[in-house]
């Protein structure tokens, strides 16, 4: 019962009892409000060099669905952009809502995307992951918001084909020769700002990498990752969705933006 979870008794407004950061000071996600958005030129671009051959597997843990990487060297990092040095990338997974009009856990001056995508990575000068988790510089996630659309993403259709093997909790498949770079839009404009895991523990590790422009997803690929259950084969199915945190309070941060 002290599992976190998403729903009345196991949801946000608990996690805080099981993991005291979630009332921290820098927490994801938030709102990003352009009219308070600082543009900072000394901001480079970031750049990402995946090697596909990292890409390890595909599961659906009950609460999001994750692709894992293999993270055991600099074989797929991020670099540029805010963040000094090269970070490995670890994971990506997604925040979804039950209809299209919600899902992304940060908000664009009042807008909420169907999805937000999440590319984790962490900065191998302190060790490794666990390590990384207590430094304020320890992890970097690159989020990617999904709006549905005419003209989907074809690259989006590799991840959600594998989910039909993957549809209740606990289920895991290979997932082999992916390069997540294929799911960034064409600009590379974005904001950054200072926060936290938007799951629990909530460590405030994270520095945020939101891209400007959203990639397109097809109805019946939003339906797909709707089709998820939180349950194990053998139980009811309960469909995966609603898997994103409230808004949290800003408390002063300047969001910065690479863009005019
Ligand atoms: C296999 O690694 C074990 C830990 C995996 N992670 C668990 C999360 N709930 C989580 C949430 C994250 S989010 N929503 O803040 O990007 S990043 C992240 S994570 O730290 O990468
Ligand atoms: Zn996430």
């Amino acid at each position: 019962q002290s599992v976190w979870g998403y729903d009345r008794e196991n949801g946000p407004e608990h996690w805080h009892e099981n993991y005291p950061m979630a009332k921290g000071d820098k927490q994801s996600p938030i709102e990003i409000n352009s009219k308070d958005v600082r543009h900072d030129s000394s901001l480079s671009s970031w750049h990402a060099s995946y090697d596909p051959g990292a890409a390890k597997t595909i599961l659906n843990n009950g609460r999001t669905c994750r692709v894992v990487f293999d993270d055991s060297f600099d074989r797929s990092v991020l670099r540029g952009g805010p963040l000094t040095g090269a970070y490995r990338l670890r994971q990506l997974h997604l925040h979804w809502g039950s209809a299209d009009d919600h899902g992304s856990e940060h908000v664009i001056d009042g807008v909420k995307y169907a999805a937000e995508l999440h590319l984790v990575h962490w900065n191998p000068k302190h060790g490794n992951f666990a390590g990384a988790l207590k430094q304020p510089d320890g992890v970097a996630v690159v989020g990617v918001f999904l709006k549905v659309g005419k003209t989907p993403k074809p690259e989006m259709k590799r991840i959600l084909e594998e989910i039909d093997n993957i549809k209740t909790k606990g289920k895991e498949a290979p997932f082999q020769h992916f390069d997540p770079s294929i799911l960034f839009p064409k600009s590379r404009d974005y904001w950054t700002y200072h926060g936290s895991f938007t799951t629990p523990p909530c460590e405030e590790c994270i520095t945020w990498i939101l891209l400007r422009e959203p990639i397109e997803v097809s109805p019946d690929q939003m339906a797909r990752l709707r089709s998820l259950s939180k349950n194990g084969e053998n139980e009811p199915m309960c469909p995966l969705v609603d898997n994103w945190r409230p808004l949290q309070p800003v408390k002063g941060r300047i969001v910065r933006a690479s863009f005019k």
